[in-house]
């Protein structure tokens, strides 16, 4: 029997059949039928998402005259142990990439096992679907490494790789319906029962994304104050997770489950004429203990977990089918088609028509991204939404969101901080604002509970030397981890030099933590100048000779996506002091709004660049940073898309 590592061989394995609707996706779901193996490595819960979706539709199959079904199974790739390789048949995998181009927290196991051995997978037939984003250097590298090595271990490709540029559900289906297609002439593939090993798997006491901790607010205040449009509002939160099992380190971010805002939600109720009381299937994605009940009243159902900003095609394409009045038919149907000449042109590239959910919409997408669920009910409001059921299958799921941990363990292990800039904007003439700043802000009380857990970012931690020094650059709330990094350095015996880099637009009114920064680095506070058209937060380590070593990290903080980019470089010391004393590191110290002339990041990088240059020639010599590194570099000094 060929089991992944830490599996039992004489595991009692209980097959046991399941019939309940909301268990059907779990590992333990199991009934006779067609095996299929689907796997999803998932950092954010999208892989789970489009896993869940093919689950149903491979459910849904029908082969042969005796009709007999496909039996899907998905397991998490965390829980690979359970997977017994030798029975498999079938194996879809769904992963997408986090970090810097590496596997999610939780698949990183799945793929060092992948990677490690040297069984033949021959037997198997696989695809792989890549999740990703091509804002990232490295495009869904992590599924693209899981695809060629499955090809290593010699297993069968059904249907070549698809790569999911964000979530670009026209590449997700047409991957799907290949698959489908596929497995639908397949009568080879065995009827069994389900033989997981289900025994190794995690228990549900310890707090997870699934199964969040309702943690205490115990302290809220703010860090700077509004006292013109212009400023902004960040607040320091602390949650008390005493006697959760809840654990972190430095460099960890705490998941947060919002809210939404109860007047949005009553607004939209009023709008669908529905009173809020009407009982729905409780989603699956619902969290204890409302997971535990099969049913759900639609108001708690809206409030708790559906997305009210973001808005899925469907939502679109329900009210194009439902609207009475004319005008507003052809509006939608127009958004959906779009013009012409795309269609021409996502013809000749995709040779497909199903262009209204790709992202070559560009007419689509700019319509959704600038609105929310309200404002499209407003546009076309001459529907009759008949179920709450029909209504909410449009909508997306809410998702937790992530904050850096600004205090480290070592100061107090029950108590976790974050730090928050209160998201508020005007859009289309409207005051839009962000789901769990304005949660935490506006609608958290001090001794109220929030489901919150942790999530892991192992790349991003503090040297395992004390002595070696640490140059940090966090503008705004990028200075979230940093205070918990500095924390640390704080009770270590002998620690080496911090350096830290802080931008923000007014010296008094938004520098965060001052007081607190001020009393652990009163020698060495390097105060960069304006973070907000930062697209990078940098971060040099340095490593001593001995410990020479590259570490790419992301970290999961506050700022969108795409300007997520936490680096970590190698420098030696003794050349870092060389640099230092050769002026090749100086202080640069601006802030940006407290002169007629604004001075930027990037305009001070601009003027050092070939300073820079220098300094980066010298690290790629000292270091074997690859050309994917080096592109990660460029794209740090390329802040406003000007080539440094
Ligand atoms: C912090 C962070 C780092 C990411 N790094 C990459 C990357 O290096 N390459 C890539 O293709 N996508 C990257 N992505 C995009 C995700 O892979 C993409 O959003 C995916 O749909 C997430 O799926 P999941 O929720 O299942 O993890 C990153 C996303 C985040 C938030």
């Amino acid at each position: 029997m060929l089991r992944s590592p830490n599996t039992s061989e004489s595991s009692n394995v209980t097959t046991q059949k399941t019939t309940g609707t909301s268990d059907k996706y779990k590992p333990s779901y199991t009934v006779e039928g067609r095996q299929i193996l689907i796997v999803y490595g998932t950092e954010y819960g999208f892989s789970e998402e489009v896993s869940r979706k093919l689950f149903d539709r491979l459910s849904d199959i029908e082969i042969g005259k005796d009709e007999s079904r496909f039996q899907p199974r998905m397991v998490n790739a965390k829980d690979y142990t359970c997977i017994d390789w030798e029975q498999e048949q079938i194996c879809l995998i769904i992963i997408s990439t986090s970090g810097d181009g590496v596997p999610p927290t939780d698949a990183r196991e799945f793929c060092e096992f992948l990677t490690t051995t040297d069984t033949s997978l021959k037997h198997i037939c696989y695809s792989v679907l890549a999740l990703g984003d091509t804002n990232y250097p490295q495009f869904c590298k992590t599924g693209k490494q899981v695809d060629q090595r499955m090809s290593e271990l010699l297993a069968s490709c059904i249907t070549d790789r698809s790569d999911v540029d964000m979530e670009d559900w026209s590449v997700i289906n047409r991957w799907m319906d290949k698959v489908v297609q596929y497995l639908s002439e397949q009568s080879s593939i065995e009827t069994r029962m389900d033989y997981l090993d289900l025994s190794s798997l995690d228990d549900d006491s310890i707090p997870s994304r699934h199964n969040p901790f309702m943690a205490v607010l115990k302290v809220k205040k703010p860090l700077t104050f509004q006292t013109s449009e212009d400023d902004k509002e960040t607040i320091h939160c602390e949650f008390d997770i005493t006697d959760s099992g809840l654990s972190w380190t430095s460099g960890d971010a705490l998941g947060i489950y919002p809210e939404n805002n109860p007047s949005h939600v009553e607004n939209i109720l009023k709008m669908l004429e529905f009173d809020g009381t009407e009982k729905i299937n409780t989603p699956v994605w619902a969290y204890k203990p409302y997971s535990d009940t099969g049913d759900i009243d639609l108001y708690t159902a809206i409030l708790k977990f559906y997305d009210l900003k973001c808005i899925k095609i469907d939502l679109l394409q329900l009210l194009c089918d439902i609207v009475t009045e004319e005008r507003e038919k052809t509006e939608l149907q127009q958004l959906l088609q779009q013009g012409v000449c795309s269609i021409i042109i996502y013809l000749y590239f995709y040779k497909t028509t199903d262009f209204k959910t790709s992202k070559s919409n560009s007419f689509l997408y700019e319509y959704i991204n600038e609105r929310e669920v309200r404002d499209v009910l407003e546009n076309f409001n001459s529907f009759v939404i008949k179920t709450p059921k029909q209504f909410v299958s449009c909508l997306k799921q809410l998702q937790p969101r992530y904050y850096s941990i600004s205090s480290s363990p070592i100061v107090d292990n029950n108590t976790v901080c974050v730090t928050a800039a209160v998201v508020r904007y005007k859009l289309l003439g409207q005051p839009r604002e962000g789901v769990t700043t304005t949660y935490l802000q506006d609608r958290l009380e001090v001794r109220d509970r929030c489901p919150v857990f942790m999530s892991r970012n192992p790349d991003f931690r503090l040297p395992s030397n004390n002595n070696v020094p640490v140059i940090l650059i966090g503008p705004g709330t990028g200075i979230a981890p940093f205070r918990a990094f500095i924390q640390e350095k704080e009770k270590q015996e002998n620690p080496g030099p911090v350096y830290l880099y802080f931008g923000c637009r007014h010296r008094n009114k938004d520098f965060l933590y001052k007081e607190e920064l001020g009393k652990v680095l009163p020698w060495k506070q390097l105060l960069l100048n304006d973070y907000e058209n930062a697209n990078t937060i940098l971060v040099v380590f340095s490593l001593t000779q001995r410990q020479n070593k590259t570490i790419h990290v992301s970290c999961k903080c506050t700022l969108p996506a795409w300007k997520r980019y936490f680096i970590l470089l190698p420098i030696n010391i003794q050349k870092l002091e060389k640099w230092e004393q050769n002026g090749l590191i100086s202080l640069k110290v601006a802030f940006s709004r407290d002169q007629s002339q604004k001075v930027y990041v990037q305009d001070l990088l601009l003027k050092d660049s070939k300073l820079l240059w220098q300094l980066i020639d010298q690290i790629l010599q000292y270091s074997s940073v690859n050309s994917m590194q080096i592109d990660s570099i460029l794209y740090i000094f390329t802040p406003k898309d000007n080539t440094v």
